[in-house]
């Protein structure tokens, strides 16, 4: 039998003190808010996260392909000067959505993510189920496809370690990411917020290094005449993905101190710093050197060599197998605990509900874990990308949704909910019968 997690409640209700301060809500959304059952706002015992550690974790698992290859590919091939429109269209399109998990996020503290959220709006089991299983796919095959990428920079790197020719880099990686957080929490934030200044901190050099060898002739022309408009936005579709990663932060909001308030910020403040990093790269890497000169499958490592700055070409390849890897550990942290969450509705079985002593979801962590190697090792790079896009942009629509549904009241709220219980199956899909045909060949090939 399905358990309820999240139920609608009104405004009085326990954990309503939790709700955000600053501008008063409108009446209308007032009456319609979200919580969680149970006194205490939805929190786990020793709630742990605050929001740094959320705003590097969105840091962590969004910037990685988005500078270190998106960005040399679009300019080179789409977009010429203009990469820096196509990345800020792109992390527009993100900004538009994470309002929608920002709104939800204010009102439902769940671990679930959009699944969460479809429960808590009532959008009935057939959404749910989507939901749930797009946000399996997403951190699943998001964090394979990730560590497939990795894999192959390490081995075109070909540092001569014998074991590599046996034992599949990617694999190894989803491997030591499940590894990691079975070790806990304590590891966990270590890792993450190590792994993001040193990523911060690589990325800063190469914008501050690119910068150095500006010359505005490199500009002209801004939108070069073969790309034209319809390049910039080729190129901000491809972007897009290297936006993706911001919405890992949800997942966390019951092991968040004051989840309500922190999760939303932690939305917002993370996609500022991973789009205004992305961007400010973007500009770097084209004022540095003509885009046309690129190699689009080495950016930053090809700007590099072209300019005579072997140490930095030498510092970015060595830098980016380094920080790369925190990227698919994002993917992977939220999937254990939606796992567990699905395991308490009874949508998978019981004992994946478990948590060990200190509250972490063992068994689905590693669960989710060894699935994720499995893809890793077995499914081709651009299946899981495919699959992987579609699937994310489900998320997006359902988010979207949700917090629509969730505004309105009685007869409309009620019509709307039978509408979308068969446009979001539906659209799902067509967005799957789809995906090969737009977004094979895009994004991060190896
Ligand atoms: N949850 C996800 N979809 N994660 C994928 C993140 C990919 C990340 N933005 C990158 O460019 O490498």
């Amino acid at each position: 039998m399905l358990r309820a997690h999240v139920m609608l409640a009104p405004r009085a209700a326990p954990g309503a003190a939790l709700l955000p301060r600053g501008p008063r809500p409108s009446p209308r959304r007032r009456r319609a808010d979200l919580v969680p059952r149970g006194a205490d706002g939805g929190e786990r015992r020793g709630a742990r996260y605050g929001l740094a550690d959320l705003v590097a974790l969105s840091v962590a698992s969004t910037v990685g392909s988005g500078v270190f290859s998106l960005a040399g590919r679009v300019a080179s091939q789409e977009a010429g000067p203009a990469v820096v429109l196509s990345l800020g269209i792109g992390a527009m399109g993100c900004l538009l959505s994470a309002t929608a998990y920002a709104e939800l996020a204010s009102r439902v503290v769940a671990a679930g993510s959009v699944y969460a959220y479809a429960q808590a709006t009532g959008l009935g089991r057939s959404a749910m189920a989507v939901a749930a299983l797009c946000l399996i796919v997403e951190y699943s095959w998001s964090c394979a496809a990730v560590s497939v990428d990795w894999s192959g920079k390490l081995l075109r790197a070909d540092f001569g370690l014998p074991f590599l020719q046996v034992l599949d880099p990617a694999v190894l990686l989803v491997l030591f990411c499940t590894g990691l957080l079975i070790n806990g929490t304590k590891a966990s934030r270590l890792f993450t917020n190590v792994s993001t200044v040193a990523k911060v901190g690589l990325i800063l050099f190469l914008i501050a290094t690119a910068l150095m060898a500006f010359d505005a002739k490199n500009l002209q022309p801004f939108i070069p005449e073969e790309y034209g408009i319809s390049g910039i936005l080729r190129g901000a579709i491809d972007s897009f993905f290297g936006f993706l990663g911001f919405d890992a932060v949800c997942a966390l909001a019951l092991d968040t101190k004051d989840a309500r308030r922190v999760v939303p910020n932690a939305l917002f403040l993370g996609l500022f710093v991973s789009g205004g990093l992305t961007c400010l790269a973007g500009f770097a890497l084209v004022s540095a050197v003509p885009a046309s000169r690129l190699d689009p499958a080495a950016g930053f490592v090809s700007a590099f060599e072209i300019l005579g700055n072997d140490f930095a070409a030498a510092v970015v390849t060595v830098g980016e197998l380094l920080v790369l890897p925190v990227v698919a550990f994002g993917c992977l942290l939220p999937l254990g605990r939606l796992l567990c969450c699905l395991a308490e509705d009874g949508f998978l079985p019981a004992p994946l509900a478990r948590r060990d002593a200190s509250d972490e979801p063992l068994l689905a962590t590693l669960l989710g874990g060894a699935a994720t190697a499995i893809c890793a090792g077995l499914v081709p790079f651009e299946d899981l990308n495919d699959i992987c896009s579609a699937a994310v942009l489900s998320c997006f629509i359902l988010a979207s949704v949700s917090a629509v549904v969730s505004r309105q009241e009685g007869a409309l709220q009620e019509q709307l909910r039978g509408l979308l219980a068969v446009f979001v199956p539906c659209t799902f899909f067509c967005l799957l019968l789809l995906s090969p045909r737009w977004t094979t060949d895009t994004a991060l090939a190896p």
